[in-house]
Parts: structure tokens; C-alpha cells; sequence
């Protein structure tokens, strides 16, 4: 039988990357078994084709123009219902999923664990995960049908998520229904296409980002799950965003109406350089151009009515249907490459700090599955009711803005249902999510969102 050793030795070098065994022969067999198993969990297969294709020039945006998006408010009231019975329809019937992509650590907001046990500090101190946890609760309720959750981790914050889940009970969510799983990782490579030592028995690693979504759904067993349930449609989502409506039938009802492969929730850019991407065509194929790759000369592109031309925000708000998964879990999306100042151990074993950008962290980007998908619906939504995200510990989308977004939400929700605005004066307002999934229920009139 071959020894796994005799497996790592053989796949440095054929993929000439004999340095990851350098200081094998000198350490202790703990740490010789930690490095083999390491060298065995790369996918040097990836690794190899992006080397290959690696762009000579930075990569080009190509060809951009502007898409056309569905506008919410533009489609009539009985346009509306229609959309709405038959997102619940879906959503009774067991076909939706959701998708939580939260790999992160909330280290720039000065969190230490998860990004999702983060408490933005509302009156009720529930985390991002808990806010999510309620939504769906609220609508599997109503459904007669719990929406099976599946929360995309990453090796480094894995066994928090979990601990803080056991420790919550699950928020009230039925364990059965909640499927945990890690997305991978890549090597730091250096201008040479060398992998990276951090130290002596240790790979430079990092989160390969959501775009591995689907891939690491098919590694473990969650793209079965989905399959066996009976999911159509997964709704996809960042951890970040304070208001997100999870599993929104109103998404559902519009993304399964057109049935195209996949769908994406908008808002208007509020400033050209907001830090979100931008959905648009690319090479005539949907696409979302990141907000790091955006030309200055696109960034600022106006239309004939002088408004930006590339307004539409990219929510990180999607809904994939099943088949199109299945279809592409496979297939290999391309790296985005960002070349950076990365610590790592030479072959003197000295670790070695650069001040200037030394190699290329590998990262894909879940929308690149768009220009996949033959059309894309694109529906355009109000900010208010749908996007807060905490990035910043201070200023622009920080615990305190996503929490007066949330609370002048709640604030707007008891307006409409009829309390006199002089009893809201000055106060802050939240509503739990098991009472109210979008202001619904708050008086006798039936909203948008009653099934
Ligand atoms: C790779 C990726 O998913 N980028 C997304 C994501 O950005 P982050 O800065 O990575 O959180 O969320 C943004 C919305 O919050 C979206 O505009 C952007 O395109």
C-alpha cells in the first residue's frame, strides 16, 4: 500500500512544488504527519490550472454594458400578489432552501469569533445569526414547512459556529434542519508559482472564498441533502446583512415566475464608489464586476437620464435553482488574483515579513457563476427594507448605521400598521422577527407578506 507520505512525495513533485517538504526530514512525527496531511488536502489540480492560465496582464473587465432589471415597484398590485402566493407556494411545498455564506471572522469590527455570533448592539443583543434564525423560523411557520439552513464555514471559525449554536439551541431552529460545512482553502503562492510556507510544518492557507460554495456543498454531503428534500431553489446569502430577508417569498415568487437559472436581488448604488459590485452584462453574459476590479472610467459612466450607469448593486442576495448547481458544482470558475504582502517562512526556516507585495492570495467569487446561467432576473429593490451590512467597526455600513436602518424600518412597518407617529417619537424600535418577518401582522390588515 502507498504511505501517504510516498502520496505527498509524489504530488510535490509532479507538481514541482518540492519546497513544501523542505524541512521534513528535521521534525518530530506529529508534525511530519500534520504536513502530509496538509499536502494531501491541496488541490494541486486547481492550483495547476490556474498557474496555467494565469492572465499575463491584470485581468481585463472586458466588454461591459448596462442589464435590465425588473423594477418592484413597477409591476402592478395584482402583479405583486401574484408573486407573492407563489413564492409561499414554493416555500409550503419544501422547494426553497437557504444559504449562508459565513466563513468570516469578525476581526474588522472588532469581534472576536464569527462574524455571524456578532451582536451590532440592538436593544435585544441577538446576533446576526439569531436575526436569521428568527426570519426563517417565522416563515417556516407559516409555510407548514421548516426551510432546511445551510451554513457555509470556514476552517478557521468552523468549531466556534457550531459551539455557539449548541450554546444557543439552535436559536429555536430545529438542529435537524441546520447543515454546517467548510468551505476550502488555497496556498499563498509566490511570483514564482511556489506554495507558500507559514511555518515549518504548516502551508500558507487561506479561505478560497464563496465562490467554492457549491464545490465544498457537493464535498460534504449538502448538495445531497438539498437533492433528497426535494429543494428547487437555494437562496444564497452574506452573513453581514442586518435586514436581509431570508428566503423572501416575494424573491422566490419573481425568480421562479421567470425561471431563469438563477436570480439576483438589487438596490441602486447610494455614490459611485460604494463598495459593492455592480450586476451588468460582461461579454453579453450576466455578470457582477467587483467593486476592486471596476475602472474609474465605468465607476462614474453615466446613462442618457444622467444617472450612473452602472447602478445596480450587487446584494450578495441570489437564488440558484437546483439543476443549475448540480450542473456546475464542478465546474472551475476562475481565480481572482490579489497580490499581496504575505508572511512566510524561507528556506532558511526564518520567517520573513515583506514590505512589499511578495505573492497572490487566490480567491473566487460566487456571481461568477452568473455569465453561466443564459439569463439572469434581476430584480430591483428598495434599500431601506433590504441592505445594512456591517463591513466597518466605524462610519459607513457599521453596527451603528445598520442599526438606525433597522430601527427606522421597524419604526416605518408600526407607521404603516397605524400607531400614531407622536407615540414613536425618539425611540428605538425593534420587533422581533418571530412577530414580524417585513412589517406584516402589526394590525387587522392582511400585508404583502400574509400567505
Ligand atoms: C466576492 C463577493 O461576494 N463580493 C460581494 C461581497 O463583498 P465583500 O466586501 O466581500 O463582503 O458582498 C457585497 C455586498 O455586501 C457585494 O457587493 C460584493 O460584490
Amino acid at each position: 500500500m502507498v504511505s501517504k507520505w510516498e502520496q505527498a512525495r509524489a504530488l510535490v513533485v509532479q507538481y514541482d512544488q518540492e519546497q513544501l517538504l523542505h524541512f521534513y526530514p528535521q521534525l518530530t512525527a506529529a508534525s511530519q504527519a500534520k504536513l502530509v496531511d496538509s499536502i494531501l488536502k491541496l488541490d494541486f489540480n486547481s492550483i495547476n490550472h490556474m498557474l496555467n492560465n494565469r492572465p499575463s496582464a491584470p485581468d481585463p473587465v472586458g466588454d461591459v454594458s448596462a442589464i435590465q432589471a425588473w423594477d418592484w415597484d413597477a409591476f402592478d398590485r395584482q402583479e405583486q400578489e401574484e408573486f407573492t402566493l407563489k413564492g409561499w407556494e414554493l416555500l409550503r411545498q419544501g422547494k426553497v432552501g437557504a444559504l449562508v455564506v459565513a466563513g468570516g471572522q469578525g476581526s474588522r469590527l472588532g469581534h472576536q469569533g464569527p462574524k455571524g455570533t456578532f451582536d451590532i448592539g440592538l436593544p435585544s443583543h441577538k446576533s446576526l445569526f439569531q436575526l436569521q434564525a428568527e426570519r426563517l423560523i417565522n416563515l417556516s411557520k407559516r409555510a407548514g414547512f421548516t426551510i432546511p439552513w445551510y451554513v457555509m464555514t470556514s476552517p478557521d471559525n468552523h468549531e466556534d459556529t457550531l459551539r455557539f449554536f449548541t450554546e444557543n439551541h439552535y436559536f429555536g431552529y430545529s438542529q435537524a434542519d441546520c447543515f454546517f460545512f467548510e468551505q476550502g482553502v488555497m496556498p499563498a503562492i509566490d511570483e514564482r508559482g511556489k506554495i507558500l510556507m507559514a511555518a515549518e510544518d504548516e502551508i500558507s492557507l487561506a479561505p478560497s472564498g464563496n465562490g467554492d460554495c457549491f464545490a465544498a456543498m457537493k464535498r460534504s454531503g449538502a448538495l445531497d441533502d438539498l437533492k433528497k428534500r426535494g429543494v428547487e431553489w437555494l437562496f444564497y446569502y452574506n452573513v453581514d446583512n442586518v435586514l436581509i430577508k431570508v428566503a423572501d417569498p416575494v424573491f422566490i415568487g419573481v425568480a421562479a415566475h421567470f425561471n431563469n437559472p438563477v436570480a439576483t436581488k438589487v438596490i441602486e448604488k447610494v455614490e459611485p464608489e460604494e463598495k459593492v459590485g455592480v450586476v451588468c452584462l460582461k461579454n453579453g453574459h450576466p455578470a457582477v464586476v467587483e467593486y476592486t476590479e471596476l475602472p474609474g472610467s465605468l465607476m462614474f459612466e453615466q446613462d442618457e437620464l444622467g444617472r450612473l450607469k452602472y447602478r445596480l448593486a450587487n446584494l450578495s442576495i441570489q437564488l440558484f435553482r437546483v439543476d443549475f448547481i448540480e450542473q456546475h458544482a464542478q465546474t472551475e470558475i476562475p481565480y481572482h488574483i490579489a497580490h499581496k504582502k504575505i508572511p512566510f517562512m524561507n528556506s532558511q526556516g526564518v520567517l520573513t515579513a515583506p514590505d512589499q507585495p511578495n505573492a497572490y492570495k487566490l480567491e473566487r467569487h460566487h456571481f461568477d457563476f452568473f455569465p453561466l446561467a443564459d439569463d439572469l432576473t434581476v430584480l430591483l429593490m428598495k434599500r431601506d427594507a433590504e441592505f445594512a451590512p456591517v463591513k466597518n467597526k466605524e462610519g459607513v455600513d457599521s453596527p451603528a448605521t445598520a442599526r438606525q436602518m433597522l430601527f427606522e424600518l421597524h419604526r416605518s412597518w408600526l407607521l404603516a400598521a397605524g400607531v400614531p407617529s407622536e407615540k414613536l417619537a425618539s425611540r428605538e424600535i425593534e420587533i422581533s422577527p418571530l412577530v414580524s418577518y417585513a412589517g406584516e401582522g402589526l394590525d387587522s390588515d392582511q400585508g404583502d407578506y400574509n400567505e
